[in-house]
């Protein structure tokens, strides 16, 4: 690991201005009426000479004949003020297949020039120092939006609103470190030393509380991933009506797909701009044969895994089964088939009724999804956690930055305590080299982006 920021910049560099020309059709598979096809790189300009008779003005759509194939609009993008930071063009073709595939086919001609990999655009992006990675992460989940929340939190984040939160804590750091490098110098000199590593705690201690309460809150990792609920309770009480009821809603059911497991079946729903997957799961009975008390487990430990548990009883039921408890998870207690029966008396003041069968109380128990799964969300403008790398490498900050604050270390020690918080704040921006955080994130992209 370099923690050489010089290797980086130089590395960034070398990006910008060498490198290969990278093609690919940018507007997703499948037959659209228009179809885009992106070209990056230092042979951008070659190629669209090769493909057109006179390039159009910079950043203005001009009608084109392309390469003898098709008649359609040109962006032309000198860098560095272009997407990638390099020089680009956009070409805006008839989106069918023979279509596509021969522009691509013509782009590839001119040397230098190859398809592009998954991400490989916005890697260039970065690395040519548009955006930082929490900014390109950002984008790229603005593109998987699927929910009007998950679109805001991506497009916060794609405008930086994590990159000015974190760059603000590392020139805080970097204000400790220099604290206390400068006692290093003084450490003939007890006093001054002391005085130094004295202001380094105070300018630590003042930003642990911030860093504590942004690890806290879950909010954005739930919004990005979705909300999930788990629908359990004794066998026959309802849970797969409950479930079929509200995929049924035209609260806009995204899709339906079984689980990873065979006995769990779960659709994704959209409840005011909150994505929440909901999961059926096997009854929960004492006893049973061992293939019930294997969907049992998966059941239990799905349910224990979930941000909510919806606990079905049976309104007809002659005695009450009450929630066995899932861990920390909150359990909300919904009495089925109330169209049957007014419900056993489980004493739960917070449950609510309702009845598959008929529809009612439904708008009642979405509303309450909406409102769980909503919690915390957009709460004054925080920019919230929204990966599990993030989540590491901020515990590894707070962590190493509680060492620095509470051990008896020596001040070599606690210097290099900083270092190491630093550097884990550096690798969440990407400002230092992260070439192994590098190729787990862009691989996530799609060909294009
Ligand atoms: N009257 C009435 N019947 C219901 C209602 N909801 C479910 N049922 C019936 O109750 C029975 C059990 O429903 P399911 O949805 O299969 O119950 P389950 O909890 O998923 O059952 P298991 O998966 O076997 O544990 C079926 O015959 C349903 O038609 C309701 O609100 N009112």
């Amino acid at each position: 690991m370099k923690h050489s920021p010089t290797h980086h910049e130089s590395r960034r560099a070398e990006a910008s201005q060498s490198g290969e020309t990278i093609v690919a059709l940018a507007s997703g598979a499948g037959v659209a009426a228009v179809a885009v096809v992106r070209i990056s790189g230092p042979q951008t300009r070659a190629v669209l000479e090769h493909l057109i008779e006179s390039l159009p003005v910079p950043r203005e759509a001009a009608l084109r004949r392309i390469g003898g194939i098709d008649r359609g609009l040109v962006l032309w993008f000198p860098g560095p003020a272009s997407f990638t930071g390099e020089d680009m063009a956009e070409l805006q073709v008839h989106g069918g297949r023979a279509v596509v595939k021969a522009v691509v086919e013509a782009a590839l001609v001119t040397a230098g020039t190859r398809l592009a990999e998954r991400g490989e655009f916005a890697r260039r992006l970065f690395e040519n120092g548009k955006l930082d990675l929490t900014e390109v992460e950002g984008l790229a989940d603005l593109v998987s939006a699927e929910t009007e929340a998950q679109r805001r939190q991506a497009l916060a984040q794609s405008e930086g609103g994590l990159r000015h939160l974190y760059e603000g804590w590392r020139a805080e750091l970097l204000k400790a470190q220099s604290l206390m490098e400068a006692g290093l110098d003084f450490s003939d000199e007890a006093d001054v030393a002391d005085d130094a590593a004295r202001l380094a705690v105070d300018v630590v201690q003042a930003l642990l509380p911030r860093l504590e309460a942004h690890l806290a809150d879950h909010s954005g990792e739930r919004l990005r991933d979705g909300f999930r609920v788990v629908i359990a309770g004794p066998p026959n009480a309802g849970k797969s009506s409950v479930l079929n009821a509200l995929a049924k809603r035209d609260v806009a059911i995204v899709s339906e797909e079984a689980g990873t497991t065979r006995d769990v079946i779960e659709v994704h729903l959209d409840i005011g701009g909150m994505p929440i997957i909901v999961a059926d799961t096997a009854g929960l009975r004492e006893g049973g044969g061992a293939v019930e008390s294997e969907g049992i487990r998966r059941a239990v430990s799905r349910a224990e895994a979930a941000d909510l548990v919806l606990w079905i009883v049976d309104a007809d039921a002659s005695k009450p089964e009450a929630s066995p408890g899932f861990g920390e998870v909150p359990v909300v207690t919904v009495t089925n088939k109330s169209d049957l029966g007014s419900g056993p008396e489980l004493g739960d003041v917070s449950g609510l009724t309702i009845s598959a069968k008929t529809g009612e109380g439904l708008d009642g128990l979405i509303a309450e999804l909406g409102a769980r799964a909503g919690e915390g969300v957009d709460s004054a403008g925080a920019t919230p956690i929204t990966r599990t790398r993030h989540r590491a490498e901020l515990v590894s900050v707070r962590d190493a930055l509680k060492r620095f604050v509470n051990h008896d270390l020596d001040a070599e020690l606690r210097a290099e305590e900083l270092r190491i918080a630093a550097h884990h704040l550096g690798r969440l921006t990407g400002r230092i080299d992260v070439e192994e955080v590098l190729g787990a994130i862009f691989s996530e992209f799609c060909i294009g982006k």
